[in-house]
């Protein structure tokens, strides 16, 4: 489980600053949500993260080491699934080891154990086009998980859901962290959700962090209100 560290990070994309200034430490294993106005730079951070978006000032840290790039130790999660459709299920959730040149025979225990935790084995032979939007979401968690990484970078991965497949994919990721804890950073907009899935929530807002709230056990409606009172 890596920890995941900002150092007076700044980032743009070629103009002001979309964020600036910027200090975070994701604890190893935990699972930080971000939530924040549209636009405010939440998956500009994320990506940043992953090694996909360079730092206009400051760092960013995995485990102390500068993060220059991505690797198979951060994964992402996005909205849109991102699958390649002319791939299999199985074919898609083994393509992290296949890129990471792990031999074939040893692909096939990790690809049926996670299509299983997902429940998905018995639809491995299906293209992602004979897939429902939340069946499809199981793929991408699958595949951003068989090659055991110590971080994923969920950016609003059940956004597109409806409501009952959502609270679904909610409860299969608390399942999965128990089963493989790692390290995670959560965009969404939904604030109860934040408050179900993290063990804190970080409220981003004018390029900044507004305020980091541990969440209880059981969070109250008081915690709720003041994060959405922070989001206004
Ligand atoms: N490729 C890009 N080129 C130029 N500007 C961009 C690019 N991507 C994002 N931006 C700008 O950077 C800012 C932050 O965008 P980002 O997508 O990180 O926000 P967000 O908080 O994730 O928004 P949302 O909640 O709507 O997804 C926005 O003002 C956006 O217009």
């Amino acid at each position: 489980m890596l920890r995941l560290t900002a150092r007076d990070l700044t980032l743009d994309h070629g103009g002001p600053p979309v964020i600036g200034g910027l200090d975070l430490d994701v604890a190893p294993g935990e699972l930080l949500a971000v939530v924040g106005p549209s636009g405010c730079g939440k998956s500009t951070l994320l990506r940043a993260l992953a090694g996909l978006h360079p730092a206009a000032g400051g760092g960013l840290l995995a485990d102390g080491r500068p993060v220059t790039g991505p690797s198979a130790d951060r994964t992402l999660v996005f909205q849109d699934d991102g699958l390649l459709p002319w791939r299999s299920v199985r074919r898609n959730v083994e393509l992290p080891l296949a890129i990471g040149r792990t031999p074939r025979r040893a692909r096939e225990l990790p690809v049926r154990r996670w299509l299983e935790r997902v429940g998905l084995a018995p639809h491995a032979d299906r293209l992602p086009r004979e897939l429902s939007g939340g069946q499809r979401q199981r793929v991408q968690l699958a595949r951003a998980l068989v090659g055991a990484p110590r971080a994923v970078l969920l950016d609003e991965p059940f956004g597109a859901l409806d409501a009952h497949t959502r609270t679904a994919m909610q409860q299969l990721l608390l399942e999965v962290r128990r089963a493989q804890p790692f390290t995670a950073v959560f965009v969404t907009h939904d604030v109860d959700e934040a408050l179900l899935l993290g063990d804190r929530v970080a409220v981003l807002g004018g390029g900044a962090l507004t305020a980091v709230h541990e969440v209880p056990a059981t969070p109250g409606p008081a915690l709720r209100d003041l994060i959405l009172s922070q989001l206004a």
